[in-house]
């Protein structure tokens, strides 16, 4: 039996040989380096039966484990297996290396009572508070079938494909118990998650990522991240998970093209050279939001870092671990492109959907921007040895 799919042809090593440990006291996928490429995917779950949902997070945790060191899906390989069976891998993660892969899982509202507010698994009590519907906010224009999701899967890493493959053999695994009701591809991070990264840049061309929440901060991950003992005692099963805001925002990218540099940087707030401050020094000198400018202060009241500050959200942060998508060309040869945002949350209700109102009522971005998908989950702590995804939950 063929175990391994990773080892260079060439016996070479790179830094798509990393590979981050599935199991932990947090999931992976968070506050690991944030990976160059993105495979997001949304599930419905199409069973009613208690135990089979439970075997599939066991079977997703195995083949999670398994793909995230960079062996195949299965414990017997693409190829090796009966000839007259199909294979417990799909292959085309042959020969590459992990890639850095990390699996994040998580939980939407629909798991724990369906449409018409039944008990599906025998969980509704267990629902976390946070965890509904996020509101309609001014601007949304909303797809259905780009939105919402009773379980989704984060698949980061290096290389697409490996993220694809992960994507694909867990669908597949999840066949008949699992439907899938929308995923996302993305490439090009456009948020840092450690000080040891470079500060990428988002489709409007600014840098983006530079006061995000970073893996180093150990405090402040507590204070606005990982879901601390005693949040909510119904759900303390969630303790040392998190929340995953998930935004589809398309952006009008010719329309944005066609604006003067010194308006685009008022609409940021920063300068799209350095990214540092209207208001002066480098990139990550604070910004000072009262030096007066030649019309009221130099960073404009609706400048995007000034509405989303937390000076102005009573002090909410996020992780932000969103990533650029092009999804082609719309009917008039515009590009159908945006930022797949990712944001992890101690509790949506305070660090999320505050900022999101702000940003939707004042934020001069607004007018580029339309947000066509949105999906909350709650993402279970990580993963311990001899457990499955979510173990907490169902014990
Ligand atoms: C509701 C939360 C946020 C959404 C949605 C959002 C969308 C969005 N942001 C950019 C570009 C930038 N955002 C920047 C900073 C920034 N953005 C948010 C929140 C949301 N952004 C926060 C909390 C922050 C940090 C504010 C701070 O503490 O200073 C920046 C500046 C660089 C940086 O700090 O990351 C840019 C640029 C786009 C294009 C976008 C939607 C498509
Ligand atoms: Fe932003």
């Amino acid at each position: 039996a063929t175990e391994a799919l990773a080892g260079d042809a060439d016996g070479s090593t790179s830094a798509d040989d990393l590979a981050y440990p599935f199991r932990g006291t947090h999931q992976a996928g968070i506050v690991t380096p944030a990976q160059d490429r993105l495979h997001f995917a949304a599930f419905d779950v199409i069973t009613d039966d208690r135990d089979e949902l439970i075997a599939l997070l066991t079977a997703w945790t195995e083949a999670a484990e398994r793909m995230t060191r960079g062996a195949g899906a299965g414990p017997i390989g693409p190829t090796q297996g009966a000839a007259d069976l199909p294979p417990d891998d799909t292959g085309e993660a042959i020969g590459l290396p992990p890639s850095g892969l990390t699996l994040t899982f998580g939980f939407g509202p629909g798991l724990f009572t369906d449409a018409r507010g039944r008990d599906r698994f025998g969980i509704a009590e267990r629902r976390p508070a946070a965890l509904e519907e996020l509101p309609h906010f001014p601007g949304d224009q909303l797809i259905a079938s780009r939105s919402g999701g009773d379980l989704c899967v984060q698949a980061c890493a290096q290389d697409p494909q490996v993220a694809v493959h992960a994507i694909r053999n867990l669908a597949r695994i999840g066949f008949g118990t699992v439907s899938v009701r929308w995923s996302q591809l993305g490439f090009g991070r456009t948020s840092t998650t450690s000080t040891s990264q470079s500060t990428p840049r988002n489709l409007f061309g600014f840098k983006d990522g530079t006061a995000n929440v970073k893996a180093e901060e150990t405090d402040a991950l507590s204070e606005h991240v990982w879901v601390q003992d005693g949040d909510d005692l119904a759900a303390g099963w969630l303790t040392g998970g998190s929340y995953l805001v998930a935004r589809r925002i398309n952006m009008t990218i010719e329309t944005w093209d066609r604006q003067p540099l010194a308006d685009q940087e008022g609409f940021i707030g920063r300068t799209k050279d350095t990214g540092a401050p209207l208001s002066g020094g480098g990139e990550f000198t604070a910004p000072d939001f009262e030096m007066p400018g030649s019309d009221g202060t130099v960073i404009p009241a609706t400048a995007h870092v000034r509405v989303v500050h937390p000076d102005n959200n009573a002090g909410a942060r996020m992780l932000r671990r969103g990533y650029n998508f092009v999804d082609g060309t719309d009917d008039l040869g515009g590009l159908n492109a945006g930022l797949f945002f990712i944001a992890y949350v101690r509790d949506p209700r305070t660090g999320f959907i505050p900022v999101q109102t702000a940003m939707a009522r004042h934020d001069a971005l607004m007018e580029y921007l339309k947000v066509t998908g949105s999906a909350l989950f709650a993402v279970p702590p990580g993963v311990g040895e001899g457990e499955y995804v979510g173990q907490s939950l169902f014990a």
